[in-house]
């Protein structure tokens, strides 16, 4: 086989093998195969520069310093989320659903991952740019940063013309790790996750990023109309194209349902190994989606369940000492 086509099958396996890995958390081989196949493929590329393809998994480590983050107007606004706080906010919700519609209502709920939420463009299946949510119209180009992030597909599985929205979190594993280090370093900690992976995708040195164990849930197709009919189906379309999907949302029938599940993961979520901050509750049809339309900042048919602040054991200690 010529050199080209073993950069190509390098390519194509440790692409493989990474989804497996960080999209599916299912690995399929050891870290000694992994990185003796990665080391072939950085030497090949070393060596013929010409042949090296754009998403090749190379490009998820090491990297460079930018001069700065150029601004990115969003094609489809990012919406900000009304909140409930009780089951009566979750019943209003749906009696003013069903004002605006006779069709009966089935909900998606998710899990509400406390993160940032990002926006990725893929051309012909290509990532070709990421940007933070800024003020929902304007946000921040961070692409260089968001492709050290292994959850993130540098290539689909088909060539489409997409928009995806995701929150990118960092593993409370992760964070506690690093707040240990930065302990270490005499540097400030961070106060939480959400913090720590703002910050991180916030630095110009991408080298950073790619040390930091950032990961991402997709939640949404910007320009879903092309995909399905409901938002359950675009999450399975999102599920095939390669993208990390979190595994919790479950289709509910009715207001009850959903207000069982936000209690449920009230209960799990210091389980989870990740932060969450809330339930969105979305209904899933996407026609009853554009019957019901949007306020002046955020959908009519979705709304956030928020959950009460969570008292870390250390906040509980000075409470209790200082009462
Ligand atoms: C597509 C819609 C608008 C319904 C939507 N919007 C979301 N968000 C909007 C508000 N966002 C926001 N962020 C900062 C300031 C104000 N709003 C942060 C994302 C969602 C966030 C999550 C999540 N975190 O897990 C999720 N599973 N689904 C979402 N769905």
């Amino acid at each position: 086989m010529d050199v080209k086509e073993r950069i190509k099958e390098l390519t194509e396996i440790l692409t493989k093998y990474d989804y497996h890995y960080h999209v599916l958390d299912e690995p399929l081989v050891d870290d000694a195969t992994y990185d003796s196949l990665l080391a072939e493929l950085k030497k090949l590329e070393k060596e013929n520069p010409g042949l090296v393809l754009a998403h090749s998994p190379t490009k998820r480590v090491g990297g460079k310093v930018l001069a700065g983050f150029k601004a990115v107007q969003h094609g489809t606004p990012m919406l900000s989320l009304g909140n409930a706080f009780n089951s009566s906010d979750l019943e209003d919700f749906a009696i003013r659903a069903k004002k605006k519609t006779s069709q009966p209502l089935t909900y998606v709920a998710e899990l509400k991952i406390d993160g940032l939420a990002v926006t990725l463009t893929y051309e012909n299946g290509m990532l070709v740019r990421g940007a933070t949510r800024g003020d929902g119209q304007t946000g921040e180009d961070i692409t260089e940063n968001l492709k050290k992030i292994k959850s993130i597909p540098l290539k689909l599985t088909q060539p489409v013309n997409i928009e995806v929205r995701g929150e990118v979190y960092m593993p409370k594993l992760a964070f506690d790790k690093l707040n240990e280090q930065r302990k270490q370093e005499e540097k400030p900690q961070f106060a939480n996750p959400r913090n720590a992976a703002a910050g991180t995708l916030r630095q110009l040195d991408t080298s950073i990023v790619a040390k930091r164990n950032l990961s991402i849930f997709f939640y949404s197709i910007a320009n879903s109309d092309e995909f399905g009919s409901t938002h359950s189906e675009n999450l399975s379309a999102l599920k095939e194209l390669g993208f990390r999907v979190n595994p919790n949302y479950k289709k509910l029938s009715s207001i009850e349902e959903v207000y069982a599940y936000c209690n449920d993961w009230q209960q799990k979520r210091e389980n989870l190994p990740y932060e969450i901050d809330g339930v969105v509750i979305k209904i899933d049809s996407l026609s009853i989606q554009r019957e019901l339309g949007y306020t002046a900042k955020s959908p009519r048919w979705a709304i956030a369940y928020k959950f009460p602040a969570q008292r870390s054991f250390s906040k509980l200690l000075d409470v209790t000492f200082t009462v």
